[in-house]
């Protein structure tokens, strides 16, 4: 699956996105960023500050993105979970190619996501991306390549142990915010929710202007916890202008994910992201998705419903939500309206 070229050659055609969908890079925002929230006084044993459940409510609603740092998360398990997906992708790419696959419904798969433009045609975003399950471990301990096979797996059992306690209490501090029961919102994702992880690797491109990392989206999931390595390029979009989210040392990136947005009835939001690229260096990124049980119901949560503010969103099931995420695969721009219910005529 040789993709890419070195950057100093010119971009493939497969990679050039038409005029309309390029980054214009001169025209993000720099003066704004989103919030930086400490999470000190937030650990298991420390009593609830009210503060922080302010500031991360405030994040939601008007970002619906925030970076969290002393999160209680160790450095040396970021350190190794980014080091064993670097590993990966500096494999040769012939060690990687047998888990390429276009095929979603396999639930280990190295792929690369694409835009779906005017006549149909694919242009590829510029990134390889690898996704997996949080468990069991077996299930794809099998798929990686030998030679870090040992090293992926004790990286990300002790990793995915970590967020997995960070993401409960996140989904508590944000169920707070929103005026609910702190294990309102894990219980709405149900017994054996469904988590996923996903690397992301992003080469230099010789032309940044013409292609995507990742074009814009937003998550299909409830909660994103990611960590990026030094190179920046994430961008998020609010009112209409991309703003960068700056690398910060032992920091993660959090995001609101599709089913937040409809839990909430609206009110925290799921916003368009999306990732460029550079010419000069190589950025990676681990995305942790917290997301319901397939069979789970989901709908807007009935004490954020009254007289005004009905329900902006029908309930259904969340295999029905993923299968629409893959029918849209290619444009994903207009997943949650799918299940809004118009109140036009009222
Ligand atoms: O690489 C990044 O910074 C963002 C990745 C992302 O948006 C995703 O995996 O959904
Ligand atoms: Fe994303």
């Amino acid at each position: 699956m040789k993709s890419f070229q070195l950057a100093n050659e010119s971009c493939p055609n497969k990679f050039i996105l038409p005029e309309s969908k390029r980054p214009n890079l001169s025209e993000v925002e720099s003066l704004d960023s989103i919030p930086i929230i400490d999470l000190s006084y937030c650990h298991d044993s420390s009593p609830l500050s009210l503060e922080v459940v302010h500031k991360i409510s405030k994040a939601c609603e008007e970002f619906g993105f925030f970076q969290i740092v002393n999160h209680g998360v160790p450095q040396q398990v970021c350190y190794k979970m980014m080091k064993a997906i670097t590993d990966f992708y500096e494999l040769p790419s012939e060690e990687r190619e047998s888990l390429y696959s276009t095929d979603h419904t396999k639930s280990v798969r190295l792929f690369n996501y694409y835009l779906k433009v005017e006549g149909g045609e694919k242009v590829k975003c510029w990134s390889e991306c690898f996704a997996h399950p949080w468990y069991p471990n077996d299930d794809f301990i099998s798929f990686l390549p030998e030679q870090i096979r040992t090293q992926y797996m004790e990286a990300f059992s002790e990793y995915a142990k970590e967020i997995g306690s960070l993401g409960s209490r996140l989904l508590g501090l944000i169920s707070i915010g929103l005026g609910l029961e702190e294990d309102c919102l894990l219980k709405k994702l149900g017994e054996q929710p469904r988590q996923r992880a996903q690397s992301n690797f992003y080469p230099p491109c010789p032309d940044p202007e013409l292609t995507m990392g990742l074009t814009e989206h937003t998550d299909l999931n409830a909660l994103t916890v990611l960590l990026q390595s030094q190179v920046s390029g994430l961008q998020v979009n609010k009112n209409g202008k991309w703003i960068s989210v700056p690398f910060i040392p032992n920091a993660f990136v959090i995001n609101l994910a599709d089913q937040i947005q409809v839990l909430s009835n609206g009110r925290y939001k799921s916003v368009f992201h999306r990732v460029v690229t550079n010419n000069l260096n190589q950025r990676l990124s681990m995305a942790m998705f917290f997301g319901p049980n397939p069979n789970m119901i989901i709908g807007p949560i009935q004490e954020l419903i009254d007289e005004e503010h009905p329900p902006k969103y029908r309930k259904y099931c969340f295999s029905e939500f993923l299968k629409e995420f893959f029918n849209q695969e290619g444009t994903r721009t207009m997943l949650k309206e799918a299940f809004e219910i118009s109140h036009d005529n009222k």
